[in-house]
């Protein structure tokens, strides 16, 4: 299989991440309609060719349209969901109710699991599109360097390995290297505990510790991802890859990640309140961890750093206690 620059796409979730990938999509599509929920907005990408709130610094390409309209999806071939992870659910329900054609491929490139159920998105999105074939896209990609055209890389997962080396053309630019696997859970599972890690990232910067302390913390972050992601049913080489350690990278030590600013805030005195209001945009770490940390607890596996972000979220513990605990934990060797 292959796309056809003859053929439209859609992107659902007009932010950051949408705009960005939009761009990229934009080479190798006739169309690339972005649908957004807000009118103002798609009025502004239609007459200005600007997506001011998300991407200041960015004019888009004039094959890339504003729309609110879930049935845009009907005339495209591909579609993407880059929505929020609480939105997710209900977007695929909507689109559902648009009756698209079961051929239409879907691909996730959100990150994060539901809250309250643990689903990765791919498996929502599955559950009210069952007939669609899946991809996940993800890896250390922060829309604000890819919309600048700045050399980045991902990777593209399905099953369905001719549809992944599909996406793998449409998802490549000058710019832009993506990969294929076939390794969904552990792609979507590295996308959504490095989110978590982040914050922790932040949290170190903010209390005044340096740069050993957060090397320690992502390399010991590392270790959790995996442990737990396979838990989850990750394959253990997907956390040494673009979606596993290259997004803990760079979310960890990039002032670009939202999340690692949400840390920052946090270990700097403000309250999660104060940091989410201010940032105007989302991070996905904050509700992550919880479902995070519920999935840990039911698979029984040790996730001291987890643990340790969650009562800073959740359990009003002081940053500087929460993470200062870590290093008092019982000795024990590197590798377990
Ligand atoms: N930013 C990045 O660099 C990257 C982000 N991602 C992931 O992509 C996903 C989207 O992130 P990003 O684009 O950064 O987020 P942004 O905060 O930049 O944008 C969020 C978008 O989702 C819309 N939205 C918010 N809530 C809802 C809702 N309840 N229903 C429908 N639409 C909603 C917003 O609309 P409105 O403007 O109307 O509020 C906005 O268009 C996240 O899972 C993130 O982890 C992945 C890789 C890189
Ligand atoms: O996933 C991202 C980059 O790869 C974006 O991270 P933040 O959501 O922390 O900004």
């Amino acid at each position: 299989m292959q796309f056809e620059k003859s053929q439209n796409a859609v992107v659902f979730g007009a932010g950051s991440w949408g705009t960005a990938l939009a761009m990229v999509l934009a080479e190798h599509f006739n169309k690339v309609t972005l649908v957004g929920r807000c009118e103002d907005q798609c009025a502004e990408i239609n007459g200005l060719h600007t997506n001011a709130n998300y991407l200041p610094l960015v004019t888009l390409p004039d094959n890339i349209v504003g729309s609110t309209d879930y049935s845009d999806a009907l005339d495209a071939s591909l579609i993407l969901f880059v929505l929020p992870t609480s939105a997710t659910r209900e977007a695929a329900q909507e689109l559902a109710d648009t009756g698209i054609p079961s051929s239409i491929p879907i691909v996730s490139c959100s990150k994060g699991i539901e809250r309250g159920t643990g689903s990765r998105m791919s498996e929502i999105i599955e559950e009210l599109l069952p007939e669609n074939p899946i991809a996940v896209h993800s890896g250390p990609t922060h829309a604000e360097e890819v919309s600048a055209h700045l050399a980045s890389c991902a990777v593209v997962g399905s099953t369905h390995l001719a549809l992944a080396a599909a996406l793998q053309q449409v998802f490549t630019t000058s710019y832009f290297r993506t990969y294929t696997s076939d390794d969904v859970a552990g792609i979507e599972l590295g996308g959504a505990l490095k989110n978590v890690f982040a914050i922790a990232a932040g949290i170190i910067s903010g209390i005044g510790l340096g740069d050993n302390a957060i090397a320690a913390m992502v390399t010991r972050g590392l270790a959790e991802m995996t442990r737990l992601g396979i838990a989850l049913g990750g394959r253990p080489e997907t956390f040494t890859g673009l979606s596993g350690v290259g997004d803990l990278m760079v979310t960890c030590y990039s002032p670009h990640s939202r999340n690692n600013r949400v840390g920052l805030a946090l270990g700097s005195g403000e309250t999660l309140e104060e940091v989410t209001a201010r940032l105007g945009m989302v991070a996905e770490g904050v509700p992550n961890t919880q479902s995070i940390y519920e999935a840990a607890r039911k698979h029984d596996i040790e996730t001291p750093i987890i643990d340790a972000v969650y009562q800073v979220l959740y359990q009003e513990k002081p940053a500087k206690e929460a993470l200062g605990e870590l290093l008092t934990r019982d000795l024990k060797p590197e590798v377990d």
